[in-house]
């Protein structure tokens, strides 16, 4: 019965429709074509219901019957088609090359490869960047534009009652020792679930600015990775593709996502079924690496080249690709690249494009004839005087008009490079190699050393100046077709273009090139170093050199290695400290329970969660001694709430390769203010004797820097080495375990907390900011180290560059 309905429907709408559309022509006046009846059958214009009828079929179906949409802007859609429609049948006539074609198959293909640009869009970029991923359209309305899944520091929503703070018993050993540290030790921590915006507020804007990463990040499995590669490809679906992708959806959405790049010249329309998948889909980037990730652990994110070699492109049908055309990369664990992306499984596979070869135009072997045709339209459609016009000149001035906005990076309003990369948290580098290009020729070379603007530039500009772009398929004085554009895709995901383009004197001169190389320098990315195991994603990134990472296993909580002890019976401790009503929000209460009365009604911790200034400051200053200090514990302080999975965020900081010889480093990409909790350092509770058979197993290679917990502090006796609870982080660890040591002015300090019942008393070590720490800045802690004593485990040379350093030997390299 439904199908019925909606066949009547549709039979009724298509009457309307060629009424309205008849009374359109006419007048012009969308106000009279509301009032359409009896105007059937009008056919003052020539156009036949022949014509007509098949036009507004294909229309209804695309638009899922929704007349609304054809409606819409004085019936633009519908007129346009109908033109079109006309318009190819008459190009067909004058190529003589499409005899095959009927006219209802002209009408079906035809006119819903050009979408009308309506005048509202006029503005806005290339809807590709809303398009590149078919498949995963849907979603991305849904989708904050750009977000990535950074986490935050802060803990403005912590509502913590009394924490029960210790004196810290970071202690490092020395001399058969253990020597308790009154430096601060610090970490870091995530929570909270607030979002980070890669891209500008404007930028969100989609009347404004594409969604790259947006669509990638929707289409997070490991097909949608490699269509991320497989850029090219993409976009090419995204034109083809059009009917599969304009479910439901309204005409500014589906013109908008589906509009084909040839839109501003409409010569490149006639050869959109047969012209290469648009390359740089630059839309693969965010999400490239974020689907990379998905799909396996950790990967080199570069693809491999991606060439579109006329070798590859042309087919004896023309300019169709292979089925190995499309060479989006995965990567496994080990950085092994695979082939990921064929093209006959990608959506453009649903497209009758190559399959029953009912595209039967040659232009790869009637080149100029297209040529031809397209520049006749032009006069025709742009009332160009015809003497002197040239297709290609045409395509040359918006070549060079594009290479020209690509020296410089402000070229578009929007634009703000620099600080999307530095939100990325990926240093730019201004010397980073650019790509060399095969048989460079320096009088080719459009961009000399000394023009090339060290900003990146986001390819999805590119798209904004010169939607048409990779359709160049030829060149007058530079030979478009012989041009290769290098694009990096940086750690972010975010392409970047080295507006290094050369034209290759090797290369045939039929193809366009769009070159994907992997920058020189090696970057290694790693999405979640926690897999998982953390609220929030941690990730790993080496721009510096080819280190993978260390091998460790992560943990989110401390484990308790064979016979560390870390039950101690209550008795030991001294039950007035504890709250039994510390459950609830002690910081809310009135009369502040008991935990705050032990640290002189103050609570250590704002109702933001920051730890209060004048705690932090008697904290670093004061000189502990630990039977001075009381036992506390609370549950509700951002520790707890951290391990319990409550601080449900997404991850601020990341693991980085420190430039300066310290190796693996921790860093945020967000400003944290002072006192925030960052993390708690975890690892394997051992015994000091464990931990001193394990240094001799190491024979002294690996450098471990234990934390001595030293629980049993409350007791009358003093705690012999071999019971004292010590942390390892060397095989098991959370990310504490990257952090640098800085010598007295590092931006962390680590604070014993207590955050379990007094059963399981040892004490925790929580990572607090000492100060404001600025975004990409290295977090560090200060080790305790002194560096001039003798010490059982080989000490490192000291590189934290402060100027308070204690390594002498580092002070006077
Ligand atoms: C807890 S780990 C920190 C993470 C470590 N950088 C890594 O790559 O895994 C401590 C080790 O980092 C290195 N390190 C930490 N701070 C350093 C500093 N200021 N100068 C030089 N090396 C440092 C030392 O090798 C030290 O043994």
């Amino acid at each position: 019965m439904e199908g019925g309905g909606k066949a009547h429907r549709r039979s009724e709408n298509e009457a309307s429709s060629e009424a309205l559309l008849i009374c359109l022509l006419h007048t012009r006046d969308a106000a009279k074509v509301k009032n359409h009846e009896g105007l059937q059958g009008n056919e003052e214009f020539g156009l036949s219901r022949k014509t007509v009828r098949p036009v507004v079929k294909e229309l209804l179906k695309l638009y899922e019957d929704n007349w609304m949409l054809i409606e819409e802007d004085n019936y633009r859609v519908l007129v346009e088609a109908i033109l079109d429609s006309e318009e190819q049948k008459a190009r067909n006539v004058v190529l003589g090359q499409l005899d095959a074609w009927s006219e209802d198959e002209a009408e079906e293909n035809e006119p819903f490869l050009k979408r009308p640009r309506l005048s509202s869009q006029k503005n806005q970029s290339s809807p590709l960047f809303h398009a590149s991923m078919p498949n995963c359209s849907n979603e991305v309305e849904d989708q904050p534009h750009g977000k990535q899944k950074l986490a935050e520091f802060t803990s403005d929503k912590y509502q913590d009652k009394d924490i029960k703070l210790k004196a810290p018993h970071v202690a490092t050993y020395c001399r058969g020792k253990w020597k308790t540290n009154s430096s601060p030790l610090h970490l870091i921590v995530a929570d909270q679930a607030e979002e980070y915006n890669l891209i500008s507020d404007n930028e969100s804007d989609e009347t404004k600015s594409p969604v790259p990463f947006v669509q990638m990040e929707n289409c997070g499995d490991e097909s949608d990775l490699h269509h991320d590669f497989s850029g090219t490809a993409n976009l090419y679906d995204d034109h083809l593709a059009l009917e599969e992708n304009v479910s439901g959806k309204h005409l500014h959405e589906v013109a908008h996502e589906c509009e084909p790049l040839s839109y501003e010249l409409p010569g490149f329309e006639v050869s959109l079924p047969v012209v290469p998948p648009d390359p740089p889909r630059l839309l693969l980037q965010g999400s490239s690496y974020e689907n990379c990730s998905n799909a396996k652990e950790s990967c080199s994110i570069y693809p491999e080249v991606i060439d579109l070699d006329a070798e590859d492109i042309c087919t004896d049908r023309g300019l169709i690709p292979k089925d190995t055309y499309s060479v989006g990369k995965s990567c496994d664990l080990e950085g092994n690249h695979s082939e990921s992306m064929d093209y006959k499984n990608s959506e453009a596979e649903k497209i009758e494009y190559d399959a029953q070869d009912t595209l039967k135009l040659d232009i790869a072997s009637s080149l100029e004839a297209v040529l031809k045709q397209v520049e006749e339209q032009c006069l025709k459609s742009y009332r160009i005087p015809q003497a002197g016009f040239s297709l290609l000149g045409l395509m040359k001035e918006v070549c060079e008009c594009f290479l020209a906005a690509g020296t410089t990076s402000t070229y578009t309003e929007d634009v703000k490079p620099e600080n999307e990369m530095s939100s990325l948290g990926n240093s730019i580098d201004p010397d980073s190699e650019i790509c060399p290009a095969e048989g460079t020729d320096d009088q080719l070379n459009l961009f000399s050393k000394s023009t090339i603007s060290n900003d990146p530039v986001i390819i999805r500009n590119l798209f904004q100046i010169s939607p048409q772009f990779p359709r160049f398929v030829g060149s007058v004085h530079l030979d478009l077709s012989r041009c290769r554009i290098y694009l990096n895709m940086d750690v972010s995901g975010s392409v970047k273009m080295d507006r290094h383009i050369k034209e290759l004197n090797s290369r045939a001169p039929s193809s366009s090139e769009i070159v994907i190389v992997q920058k020189q320098r090696c970057y290694h990315y790693v999405k979640d170093i926690t897999k998982g195991q953390e609220a929030c994603e941690i990730s790993l990134i080496n721009e510096i050199n080819e280190d993978q990472g260390p091998t460790f296993n992560y943990i989110p909580k401390n484990v308790t290695y064979k016979n560390a002890c870390v039950r101690f019976p209550l008795a030991r401790i001294s039950e007035q400290n504890c709250c039994s009503n510390c459950s609830g929000d002690c910081l809310s209460l009135e009369i502040p329970c008991t935990c705050g009365g032990k640290l002189e009604c103050e609570f250590a911790y704002t109702l933001g969660g920051l730890v209060k200034e004048t705690f932090m400051n008697n904290f670093i200053s004061k000189s502990y001694s630990v039977q001075q200090n009381d036992l506390f514990y609370c549950e509700d302080c951002p520790l707890e709430r951290s391990n319990g999975g409550i601080l449900v965020g997404k991850c601020k900081g990341h693991v980085f390769m420190t430039p300066d010889r310290k190796g693996w480093g921790l860093r945020t990409l967000e400003d944290i203010p002072k006192g925030a909790f960052i993390c708690e350092y975890v690892g394997e509770v051992v015994t000091s004797r464990e931990l001193f058979e394990r240094n001799i197993q190491n024979s002294g290679d690996k450098h471990t820097y234990p934390v001595l917990l030293d629980a049993d502090w409350n007791s009358e006796g003093v705690v012999k080495d071999e019971e004292a609870l010590c942390l390892d982080a060397s095989v098991y660890g959370n990310i504490a375990r990257f952090i640098n040591h800085r010598c007295f002015d590092a931006n962390l300090v680590g604070i014993p907390v207590e955050v379990e019942t007094p059963d399981h008393h040892y004490y925790h070590l929580a990572f607090f900011t000492t100060r404001e720490v600025s975004a990409l800045e290295e977090i560090t802690w200060d080790y305790g180290i002194d560096f001039n004593d003798c010490h059982p485990v080989k000490a490192f040379q000291c590189h934290c560059g402060s100027k308070f350093c204690r390594d002498r030997k580092s002070v006077k390299s």
